[in-house]
């Protein structure tokens, strides 16, 4: 079952799913690709209103179509994908969210399907990570993000938008030979940010390295450090410039473009990914919806991506 068509029924009409596709319980509760929002946003440290991003995401992805011409390909023709509505997260208890976003994780991946997340603010990326891992084992890990977040704790707090990687780490259910931040630019607390993220086993391009060696080049190198390892792909928002994606908690001037990001992704689309996220969407800070149209075609790529590979490995068997 693929998308309302936008020739009968207005794009502009009916309630918001992403790409307007169907729920999931319209498609018997089973899909290969399923888009799940998770409305949290207690570990930020900064400006809230991530909570918000994943029904702006929905709302700006109506003008999606269903053929993607840069991977030649009809996402929502060769895979099922459905949007799997909310996760309800505990506002008032990050422990508890942390936990009910990991058992909602669990249940869409015994399903069979591979989750495109939208956030909710960048916390939510550790307990998605975790239920990967258990099905997968370690994963590669490709972060694009302004920001490391690979930070310890915050006024004592571990659980947050600053420290998900390092969590991830700790717990071993990342594969410390494939991790990679794209796009990090702006001011640390101090150069052991850099040497401990270092140490566990990050490499770094850096939103300057993108710009002066060009989307392909970065692709390249990113495609063989990944190798066919199970890859996640975690995308804050805040990595594209504030010019691109105004609506953000923390956002860092002198980042990528939404053309350059988009590009970075299509070049990894022979890449094993297995479940990605896009967060940090606050859309009141937003404008004529930029970051929101940035971030909905950003989840299409990655679905196209995840689309391809199910028809790719249904042909194969
Ligand atoms: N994950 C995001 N967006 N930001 C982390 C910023 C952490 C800080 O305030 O230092
Ligand atoms: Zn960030
Ligand atoms: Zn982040």
């Amino acid at each position: 079952m693929g998308p309302v068509d936008s020739s009968r029924v207005p794009r502009y009409a009916g309630p918001a799913t992403f790409a307007r596709l169907p729920r999931l319980d319209e498609v018997g509760g089973r899909a290969d690709v399923a888009v799940v929002g998770v409305p949290f946003d207690t570990g930020v440290s900064y400006r809230p209103g991530a909570r918000f991003g994943g029904n702006a995401i929905r709302e700006a992805s109506r003008l999606l179509r269903p053929y993607n011409p840069a991977q030649d390909a009809s996402p929502f023709a060769l895979a099922q994908v459905a949007d799997a509505g909310d996760i309800a997260a505990n506002p008032f208890n990050i422990n508890e969210a942390v936990e009910t976003v990991e058992a909602a994780a669990d249940d869409l991946l015994a399903g069979g399907a591979r989750m495109m997340t939208l956030g909710g603010d960048h916390t939510i990326a550790l307990p998605l990570l975790r239920s990967v891992a258990k099905k997968h084992g370690p994963v590669a890990l490709l972060h694009f993000d302004a920001h490391l977040d690979t930070w310890d704790t915050y006024f004592g707090a571990e659980y947050t938008h600053g420290t998900p990687f390092r969590r991830a780490v700790e717990e071993g259910i990342l594969d410390t030979s494939a991790l990679s931040h794209v796009g990090t630019r702006g001011p640390l607390y101090g150069k052991k940010d850099l040497d401990e993220d270092e140490k566990m086993g990050f490499g770094i391009v850096t939103s300057a390295d993108v710009m002066r060696r060009g989307v392909d080049e970065v692709a390249d190198q990113l495609r063989q450090r990944i190798g066919d390892r199970p890859l996640y792909i975690s995308i804050d928002i805040d990595v594209l410039d504030p010019a691109h994606a105004p609506g953000t908690g923390t956002p860092e001037a002198g980042g990528m473009t939404s053309r350059e990001l988009l590009e970075i992704l299509r070049g990894l689309a022979s890449c094993n990914l297995v479940s990605a996220d896009v967060v940090e969407v606050a859309p009141a800070y937003d404008h004529a919806e930029i970051t929101a149209v940035a971030a909905s075609h950003t989840a299409y790529e990655l679905t196209t991506i995840m689309s391809r590979q199910i028809a790719a490995s249904r042909q194969g068997e």
